[in-house]
């Protein structure tokens, strides 16, 4: 079993010791997040295609080489990881391009994608002897981490905008875990957040912040290399709030390239909503700062002003020669319907933002025809029943007669 070797500060390069609680680089400020790395000449001998074959288990704790816990006794007991990972020969032939897939990681334990990395963060807090665990949140990352933390009988401590969809924070209730529901945005609950982990010494399970997160986050990116027999797509699409999802990516495929099992980092395109898009304008502008800006969008989860893990997000993007691209609401909900009745797959919309860049940057013609792309679901439609029902459209109401049936479908033919 391999442990993290280093922690290295994505601005500056300065090294840490994995063994010192340091989660941002103390020269660059909370901007210098911090990249996990291991000793990749230990992890290429155990981290093999036959050994993983040979692994019965499905969840994401089957990577342990590649991750940042060494004992698996600390690992929740929740099946996490092995979402469907679905071909769709539909959109191939509309998009005309070689292969479409489609990873729906909505079907993780609590519903979104951040079930992997509140796995790992949770394992982090019991490794480290804590009792209790606090993120801030628009709302996925909360509930993930209340049911691991359920779980892992830790004590539970969240604070979410105000505006959260109400079915995200019912999960975090019905979890257990002690809800604070911030009046103001999510810029105004990750600072009170921070100041109330400080305060009370939680363990702290912010991706923006701590950087062990990532590492749970990359298990999706590992997951589609190994689904893939470590043939990668030509390029994945997926959503960016904070950033620290795409860094994921890059980092899964990267310690892939370090281990010798992929030899190209598939492009990286990430996908804003147009009412949140300080890294998309930063990437376009060629800048390395980010301009603050409120929010308007209905992806609540990628309704973000003030994101902190730009700078991993942006070098994602450009080391993978990756694009960018902005969509509207308008174009989110569409997606939700397309992706829904086309591929089964219902996201929120948040997760089907990086669908909708799909489809915008079809139009654009950058797309080859040889060209092979992944899709990345990151969150459950259920999650937000509100912007569902907005992109669903109403039922007919009818009188229980087949005659009231007939005159609809009559109408509707
Ligand atoms: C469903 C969903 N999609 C996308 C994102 C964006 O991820 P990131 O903020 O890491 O860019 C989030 C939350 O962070 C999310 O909950
Ligand atoms: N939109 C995110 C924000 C924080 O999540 P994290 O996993 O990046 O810490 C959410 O799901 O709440």
């Amino acid at each position: 079993m391999a442990s993290a070797d280093k922690l290295k500060c994505v601005l500056c390069g300065r090294e840490f010791d994995p063994k010192s609680d340091v989660f941002t680089c103390p020269d660059c400020g909370p901007d210098g997040t911090l990249d996990v790395l291991y000793d990749y000449g230990e992890v290429k001998r155990q981290f093999t295609p036959e050994a993983l074959a040979g692994n019965k288990e499905r969840s994401i704790s089957r990577y342990i080489e590649l991750l940042p816990i060494n004992d698996p006794t600390f690992f929740p007991n929740l099946k996490v990881g092995s979402s469907p990972l679905y071909e769709s020969a539909y959109w191939a032939k509309k998009l005309k391009v070689k292969q479409v897939l489609i990873k729906d990681d909505g079907r993780n334990p609590t519903a979104s994608f951040k079930d992997r990395a509140s796995f790992i963060g949770v394992a982090k807090a019991k490794e480290k002897g804590a009792t209790s665990i606090a993120c801030a949140s628009t709302g996925n990352a909360a509930s993930s981490l209340a049911g691991c933390a359920a779980v892992a009988g830790l004590d539970c401590y969240i604070f979410v905008p105000e505006k959260a969809p109400v079915n995200k924070v019912t999960q975090l209730l019905i979890y257990g875990a002690k809800v604070f529901l911030v009046k103001g945005t999510y810029e105004d609950a990750f600072k009170l957040a921070v100041k109330a982990i400080d305060a009370y010494g939680w363990y702290n399970r912010n991706s923006a912040i701590n950087p062990y997160l990532v590492e749970g986050k990359k298990t999706c990116g590992l997951e589609l290399a190994e689904e893939l027999s470590f043939d990668l797509p030509d390029k994945v699409f997926v959503s960016v709030g904070d950033g620290c999802i795409i860094s994921s990516f890059y980092k899964a495929f990267y310690d892939l390239k370090q281990i010798g099992l992929i030899s190209q980092i598939p492009q990286l395109i990430g996908v804003q909503a147009e009412g949140a898009n300080p890294i998309y304008k930063a990437f376009k502008e060629g800048k390395n700062v980010i301009e603050k800006k409120p929010t308007n969008t209905l992806a609540d989860s990628i309704a973000v002003g003030e994101p902190r893990n730009w700078a991993k997000a942006l070098r994602a993007v450009r080391n993978s020669g990756g694009d960018m691209v902005a969509v509207s609401d308008d174009e989110i909900l569409e997606a939700m319907r397309l992706l829904a009745r086309t591929s089964g797959v219902f996201g929120e919309p948040a997760g089907v933002t990086g669908f909708a860049g799909l489809l915008k940057y079809a139009q654009t013609g950058k797309l080859g025809s040889h060209e092979r792309v992944a899709v990345i679901v990151t969150g459950n439609g259920l999650k937000d029943s509100e912007s569902a029902k907005r992109a669903a459209g109403s039922p007919y109401e009818v009188e229980p007669t087949l005659e009231a049936v007939s005159r609809i479908i009559g109408s509707a033919n």
